[in-house]
Formats: C-alpha cells, sequence, structure tokens
C-alpha cells in the first residue's frame, strides 16, 4: 500500500546517465549494440532524457552516439562535454539535444585539477555556454563536486547561467559525500536564485543517492540523474529502479514510468555491463520478495498487506514463500498443500525438524524436488532416512 504524504509537488524529469556516467563504472565498455538496446528500453519504458556519452573520447565512441541518435530520433539526448570548443561542436554535430558542459566548481578542483583561477574558468565556461546556444543546444551546467563548493560560488555560476542562456544547472554529489538533510538545506537554498531547471546528481559512496535524489527533489530540483541498477564511478550513482520506485512509494509521484518493466531492463544491464545483481538490491535483487520466517509468511498467507510495502506486482513480480530454518508450521501446511500433501500436525513437527537441519548444513532453502523427497522419505518410506 503506498504510503501518501501531503506533500505536492509537480513531478521530476529523470535524465538518465546509464550510458555515460553508468558506463564509468571501472571494467564496464557497451558495445553499439548495447547502447542502442539500453537507450531503446530506458525510452520505451518511458524515461524521458538521456545522458548517452562523452564525445571528447574520440571518433568512435561519438560514432556510437551518432548511431544511437538515428535509432532513437524522438528521443531528448545529452551528452557531457568539457570546457572545450571541439566537445561542444561534436555534440551539435552529433544531433544532440542538450550539451551539459561541466565545470569543476570547487575550491579543491580548481585548484588541484583545472589549475586556472576561477575568474579564467568563469570566463572560458561563459564562452563555451554562449557557443552551445549558438550551436542550438540545450546547456545545462554539470557543477561537478557542487557538494564541496560553497555557495556563493554556485551563485555566481547561476548568474552566468542566466546571462548566457543555460536552462539547466547539475548539483553534482561528485564523491558521495551528503546526507538527506544536507541536500535538503543546499538545494533549497541554490532555489532562492535559481529559477530554472535543477538536476541532482547523486553518487552512492555512503548508500545514500536514493534518499539525497528525494531530498533534492522535495527541496525543488527539478530533475534528477539516475542509472539502472546504480552503475556509476566507485558506489555508483542513484538506481533508476530505486528512484522511480520510491517517489511513487514515499511521495505518491508517479513519473509515469512502466515499472513492471524495470526488472528486464535491470537484468539487461547487469549482462550488459558484468555487473551482478546482489540478490538482496531494493526491489530487483532475486530474494527480496521471498519470505521465510515464521510470523511474515502466517501474515502473508492471512493478508499480503501484513507485510507489503512494495507491491511486486508493480515491479511484474510475486512473492515467493520458502520454507528454512525460520519457519512456522503455518507455513510448512501451506507449502506441502501446495505440493498436494495435506500435513497433520505431528507430521509438520516431523518435517520442521528436518528442514531446520538441512537449511543449516546447506545453507540454503530446500527446493520442491527435495521437499517431496522429503515427504516420501518421512511418511512413505519404511526407513526413514535424513534429509
Ligand atoms: C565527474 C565526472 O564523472 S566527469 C566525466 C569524467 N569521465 C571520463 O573521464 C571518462 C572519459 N574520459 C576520457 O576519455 C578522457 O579522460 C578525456 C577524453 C575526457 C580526456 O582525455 P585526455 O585529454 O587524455 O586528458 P586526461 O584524461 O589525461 O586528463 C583530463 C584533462 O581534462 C581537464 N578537465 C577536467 N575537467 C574539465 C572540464 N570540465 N573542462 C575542461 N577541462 C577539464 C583536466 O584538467 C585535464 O587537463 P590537463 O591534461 O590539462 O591537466
Ligand atoms: O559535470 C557534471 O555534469 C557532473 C559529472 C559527474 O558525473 C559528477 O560530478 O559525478
Amino acid at each position: 500500500m503506498a504510503r501518501k504524504t501531503t506533500f505536492q509537488k509537480p513531478s521530476l524529469i529523470i535524465n538518465d546517465t546509464t550510458l555515460r556516467d553508468g558506463e564509468q563504472s571501472a571494467g564496464v565498455a557497451f558495445t553499439q549494440d548495447e547502447k542502442i538496446a539500453i537507450a531503446r528500453q530506458l525510452w520505451e519504458i518511458g524515461v524521458p532524457e538521456l545522458e548517452v556519452g562523452i564525445p571528447a573520447m574520440g571518433l568512435d565512441e561519438c560514432r556510437r552516439i551518432g548511431a544511437l541518435r538515428q535509432a532513437l530520433p524522438d528521443a531528448t539526448l545529452m551528452v557531457w562535454c568539457r570546457m572545450h570548443a571541439t566537445d561542444i561542436r561534436q555534440a551539435a554535430a552529433l544531433g544532440m539535444n542538450w550539451v551539459d558542459v561541466s565545470i569543476p566548481i570547487s575550491e579543491q578542483m580548481m585548484e588541484h585539477k583545472l589549475a586556472r583561477s576561477r575568474e579564467q574558468v568563469l570566463t572560458e565556461l561563459a564562452e563555451h555556454v554562449s557557443l552551445a546556444k549558438s550551436l542550438g543546444l540545450k546547456v545545462c551546467i554539470g557543477c561537478e563536486d557542487a557538494s564541496r563548493a560553497a555557495l556563493a560560488d554556485l551563485r555566481v555560476v547561476a548568474d552566468l547561467a542566466l546571462r548566457t542562456g543555460a536552462e539547466r544547472l547539475r548539483y553534482a554529489d561528485t564523491v558521495g559525500i551528503l546526507d538527506p538533510f544536507t541536500t535538503y538545506d543546499r538545494i533549497r537554498a541554490l532555489r532562492q536564485y535559481w529559477p530554472l531547471q535543477l538536476e541532482m546528481h547523486a553518487h552512492d559512496d555512503l548508500g545514500l543517492a536514493t534518499a539525497n535524489t528525494l531530498a533534492a527533489y522535495r527541496a525543488g530540483a527539478t530533475h534528477a540523474n539516475t542509472t539502472v541498477i546504480g552503475l556509476g564511478e566507485r558506489a555508483g550513482n542513484a538506481p533508476l529502479e530505486e528512484v522511480v520506485m520510491a517517489l511513487k512509494q514515499c511521495f505518491a509521484t508517479d513519473l509515469q514510468i512502466q515499472s513492471h518493466r524495470l526488472p528486464a531492463l535491470c537484468d539487461f544491464v547487469s549482462k550488459a555491463s558484468g555487473r551482478r545483481i546482489a540478490q538482496q538490491k531494493p526491489l530487483v535483487g532475486e530474494y527480496v520478495f521471498t519470505h521465510e520466517s515464521g510470523v511474515h509468511v502466517d501474515g502473508l498467507l492471512k493478508d499480503k498487506n501484513n507485510y507489503q510495502g512494495v507491491d511486486p506486482a508493480s515491479l511484474g513480480r510475486e512473492h515467493k514463500l520458502v520454507l528454512g530454518k525460520h519457519s512456522g508450521r503455518n507455513a510448512v501446511r501451506s507449502v506441502f498443500a501446495s505440493l498436494g500433501y495435506q500435513l497433520a500436525n505431528e507430521q509438520i513437527d516431523l518435517v520442521l525438524e528436518q528442514i531446520r537441519h538441512f537449511a543449516e548444513r546447506a545453507k540454503r532453502n530446500p527446493t520442491e524436488s527435495e521437499l517431496r523427497w522429503v515427504y516420501q522419505h518421512l511418511f512413505k518410506s519404511p526407513q526413514r532416512v535424513a534429509l
């Protein structure tokens, strides 16, 4: 059952960056076909914007981005660019709708990465935004390392953005240090002097990327970056599937994304990236709708709302009830009944004992055929054999 708050706000627009920041995960490299297939699925399930790559990576990557553009002529596509004229011209030549012109904005990165004065860098930024505008591109200024930057410095960039015609600011928690409370305060503060589109780019180093994305939305962000299964630099970005489902569940904000298709998309991206989905990964992990504990299974059997927060059906999934060390009698009765065996109470106790021993030894739940075997050997065989 969705827990609705009184919070009312226009919907958030997802800019999914699986094909840019997601692919920056160490060792991940999508082929052209994979890039197109991922983009197509994202587009088809209703993700409105995609950040699809980095033209500066060279001719091969530009060809992939160009092919993607041709495959999805109506999709809203963005690429990431440095403050380099060649990158921006390339973005326009590739038919992109948006360009993210990135400026490392913290003192740390100005001094120790770009090694140029702030004045110099801001002049360059203004030139490159103007260039992008003259080429017909929409511009998002990517404020890299915004979470370690002074608010006053972000304000200067916001003023520059208004002067030069940039439509959006991206607030990047590049090193993943924010918590939801600070995120809320920072985005709210930025909102006081930036009236246009504001995009949150969260990293998951502390496991807070989804929470920070929600906090940013609540504080006034209009856009958010996500990646499928949370791919991205280091611990990755805010997972698309989590942001979509959490917005629905926590704020009753429906992004009109076909959530029942998310598990298949996650599976596809997992295979293409070579990154396995953890069994307990929220929403798409193999075991997140599987129940073993007696009290929980009993509750679910009586009414699934007893133990259902997220409805698995919204993801095209269903609850699975299994038997194991923590099972109770009602679970044993029900699971065996579903196999066609009606057990008496004393039989249930015998079965439970066997299952507990099995789980301890095997470190897993018994399969259906193993349960049938238990039944046969406990109640149909002349000699009892332990599972
Ligand atoms: C936070 C982020 O995720 S930003 C996106 C980062 N993504 C990637 O790095 C993946 C793809 N990267 C690449 O293929 C390459 O790094 C390229 C093509 C971008 C650049 O390659 P190279 O020219 O060989 O430079 P290299 O990667 O060694 O160093 C980065 C250079 O870009 C500069 N740079 C970094 N950010 C910016 C920026 N926003 N605008 C302009 N220059 C920048 C650095 O200062 C450094 O310049 P320097 O060589 O004068 O010191
Ligand atoms: O420059 C930007 O757009 C932000 C880039 C990014 O991926 C980050 O800072 O984590």
